[in-house]
């Protein structure tokens, strides 16, 4: 009979990124880590910062005794959807062309019209200096 695995998006896993709330995904495993944070002997700040993303690389990196990997074990609560992409790709944003031109024209006023009214206020000051 075929084991029933809970399935997980990144973008779900990447939500429990809090100290109370902490869930790794190691070679496409997710892990709920949330109770173990205190007392990994790496810290809970780097186990924070590998969440949200695929932490294999961190993990491997820190060279993780057997020991480890079979307490790893008892965390996992699914595994990751190879449905849903990879990693979170921040929404780009894409500024419309009426701002765009907005922007512009903004630009293009804003000298002008500086120059413009230092000149007038210049001019006038000389003016009033030559009448007295
Ligand atoms: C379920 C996940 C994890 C478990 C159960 C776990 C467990 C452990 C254990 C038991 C150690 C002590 C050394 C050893 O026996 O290998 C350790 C050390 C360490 N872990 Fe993890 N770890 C996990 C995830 C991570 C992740 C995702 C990172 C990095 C992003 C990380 C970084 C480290 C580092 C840097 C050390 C070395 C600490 C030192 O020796 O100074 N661990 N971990």
């Amino acid at each position: 009979m075929p084991t029933l695995t809970k399935l997980y998006t990144m973008r779900e896993a990447s939500q429990h990124n809090t100290k109370d709330d902490c869930w790794v995904v190691i070679d496409g495993k997710v892990y709920d880590v949330s109770t173990y944070l205190d007392e990994h002997p790496g810290g809970d700040d780097v186990m924070v910062a590998a969440t949200g993303k695929d932490a294999t690389d961190e993990f491997e990196d820190a060279g993780h005794s057997k020991s480890a990997r079979e307490l790893m074990e008892t965390f996992c609560i699914g595994e990751l959807d190879p449905a849903s992409p990879p990693a979170i790709i921040p929404e780009l944003e894409i500024p419309s062309k009426k701002k765009q031109l907005e922007d512009l024209t903004k630009q293009y006023w804003t000298v002008p019209v500086t120059v413009v009214g230092v000149s007038v206020v210049f001019i006038a000051a000389l003016y009033c200096w030559r009448r007295k």
